[in-house]
């Protein structure tokens, strides 16, 4: 972080927390070769403050545009720029961050745990605190109440001590999300995360992720399949197709009878209530592409 560095040519610094310009990503076969791009010249300016879902087909690249944003997947070509709060907001491109410096700033919550036979929800949640230890600090205890706040948050402190393994799916969720803001982001990155959650888990997930957002004026990455979601919850969507963006905007103007034609190839209408353009109110009714 001391060595100098390019500035970008086209992100604004004074507003901008996270941008990745021309870049292209994929995953090496086995073992060494290079697989095909996964990713396809990606451009994209993140705000602060923003809440922005990713959406597109299975296999698509969404997960894999977040691996990137977060720094767990090196880009081919092109370059990514993390805003540093420290230098004013400046965009400090990725490659000259410390693991550890970045994960200050950017939070991943994964699709899924590993299995961890046995450790709490507390144990898990402390992990989120090893980019804000030193190196000593990673041999003693976690000081501090971000632990307590995180699981506070989440309504998971009367789970605190009981294994991870033994929550409902709902709980692991919830759990996961305690895990990325003990980190204590500016931005936070969410694979799907009403994933295996029924409908009324899944709202409430997702209205969690906007209060603990807004609270903690948090920016928010968030891949989701639900389309009527997407459009309540964010401020902007963005249409990934064969490792392209096809269509980003606000959610009333992405959210079209052109959007699940061109990007998930089925037929339907989108339906507005009579408030308008509220976001809120948007719903997509889809035929069934066997009819
Ligand atoms: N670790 C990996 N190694 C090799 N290929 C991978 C790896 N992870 C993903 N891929 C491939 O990259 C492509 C994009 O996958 P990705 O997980 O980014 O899609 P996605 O849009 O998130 O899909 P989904 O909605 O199903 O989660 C797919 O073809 C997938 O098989």
């Amino acid at each position: 972080m001391t060595a100098p560095h390019p500035q970008p040519t086209t992100a604004t610094a004074a507003t901008t927390v996270l941008t990745v310009q021309d870049v292209h990503a994929g995953y090496p076969v086995r073992g060494r070769r290079p697989g095909p791009d996964v990713l396809r010249s990606i451009d994209l300016t993140i705000p602060s403050g923003q809440a922005l879902a990713l959406v597109g087909t299975n296999g698509c690249g969404k997960s894999t545009l977040l691996q990137v944003l977060g720094g767990g997947l090196a880009p081919r070509a092109g370059r990514v720029y993390l805003a540093d709060p420290d230098r004013g907001g400046e965009l400090v491109d990725r490659t000259r961050w410390s693991a550890r410096a970045a994960a200050r700033q950017v939070a991943l919550m994964h699709q899924t745990l590993p299995p961890m036979p046995g450790v709490t929800v507390r144990r898990l949640v402390e992990q989120g605190r090893y980019p804000h230890r030193g190196p000593l600090g990673m041999l003693a205890g976690v000081t501090g109440t971000e632990v307590d706040d995180a699981l506070a948050a989440v309504d998971l402190v009367a789970f605190a001590d009981r294994p991870v393994d033994r929550l409902s799916g709902g709980e692991r969720q919830r759990a996961r999300l305690a895990l990325a803001l003990a980190q204590q982001p500016r931005v936070l990155l969410l694979d799907e995360p009403t994933a295996h959650l029924d409908l009324a888990h899944q709202l409430r997930m997702l209205h969690l992720i906007d209060r603990v957002r807004r609270e903690r004026g948090l920016t928010a990455v968030v891949v989701l399949h639900d389309l009527d979601h997407a459009a309540r919850f964010t401020d902007r969507i963005v249409a990934v197709r064969d490792g392209r963006v096809v269509m980003d905007g606000p959610p009333a103007e992405v959210v079209t009878a052109e959007l699940l034609a061109d990007v998930f190839g089925v037929r339907g209408r989108v339906v507005r209530d009579d408030r308008g353009s509220s976001a809120s109110r948007i719903r997509c009714l889809v035929d069934d592409p066997t009819d």
